[in-house]
């Protein structure tokens, strides 16, 4: 599934009346079976444009489509989560079933297909445990199995990783790399990490400060499958660098704004 994101803006209303504008004119696409991460300073916008492409919020101007054949019967886009968002009282295999259940898929087809993603995710035994009783990087196993489990034509993911420690972290993109070479969604994937973005994706959304927009689309040379030692080709370095100085340029300017009260 193609996604285009033609010339959408949002904003806000402040308490004073006025308007926060977060997004301005962003337009772009994503290809199906795209792998792409969005980088940008803090409180550019990446989440509410997330929520825009999630059908959460509406646009104020502009327009987003979703090109391709619709699969069977799965909806258009998954949410997973940086702070997992599972129910508490359930156990992780109704949690993973929940979007079924609500498609109104029957009990036993639910739990089947809840049980092969909790499987694929490597966390089968802890099918009957309540999301309290494990650990960050499980609760968000069961978040991407979850998500995966409805089988949406797009994920999207907002900082999926970002609450769990650092082995955790590089366990789970891993697993995620792995996961996605097997079934290929169109994903969105926000992160803070240009390292993480360099792994993971087909191409790199570079955003600018409120009100953002596209300020570069980078392609990430590295072949696939990936591994960690794309981090030892001197490309990744490179890259590395050219992004970090994009980002650095951004975040000095919203702070700029911020402290000249213009935002
Ligand atoms: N529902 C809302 N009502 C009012 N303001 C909001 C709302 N949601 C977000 N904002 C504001 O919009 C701006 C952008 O927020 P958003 O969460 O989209 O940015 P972000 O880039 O994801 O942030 P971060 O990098 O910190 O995760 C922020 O200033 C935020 O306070």
């Amino acid at each position: 599934m193609r996604i285009e994101i033609d010339n959408v803006a949002k904003g806000y209303p402040r308490a004073d009346g006025s308007r926060l504008s977060v997004v301005g004119n962003l337009s772009t696409a994503v290809e199906a079976q795209e792998f792409v991460c969005v980088i940008g300073p803090s409180g550019c916008g990446k989440s509410t444009l997330l929520g825009l492409l999630g059908g959460l919020r509406r646009p104020d101007s502009g327009e987003i489509r979703f090109v391709g054949e619709r699969g069977a019967d799965g909806p258009l886009t998954s949410i997973v989560w940086q702070d997992y968002a599972l129910i508490p009282w359930r156990s992780i295999v109704d949690n993973v079933a929940f979007g079924l259940e609500l498609r109104g898929v029957s009990a036993r087809r639910r739990r089947e297909v809840a049980r092969e993603h909790l499987a694929m995710m490597g966390i089968e035994a802890f099918a009957d445990a309540k999301p309290h009783e494990l650990s960050g990087g499980m609760r968000q196993r069961a978040g991407i199995a979850r998500a995966l489990a409805s089988d949406p034509e797009v994920l999207l993911m907002d900082e999926p990783f970002a609450a769990v420690d650092a082995q955790t972290r590089t366990l789970l993109q891993d697993e995620l790399l792995q996961v996605w070479s097997r079934n290929r969604k169109t994903v969105l994937f926000i992160t803070h990490s240009i390292e993480e973005a360099l792994l993971l994706a087909d191409r790199i959304i570079v955003l600018g400060p409120r009100p953002t927009r596209v300020v570069e689309e980078i392609r990430v040379p590295f072949p696939r499958p990936r591994d960690r030692d794309v981090e030892l080709d001197p490309r990744f370095t490179e890259l590395k660098r050219h992004l970090w100085a994009q980002l650095r340029d951004a975040t000095l300017a919203a702070e700029w704004a911020e402290a000249k009260g213009e935002r």
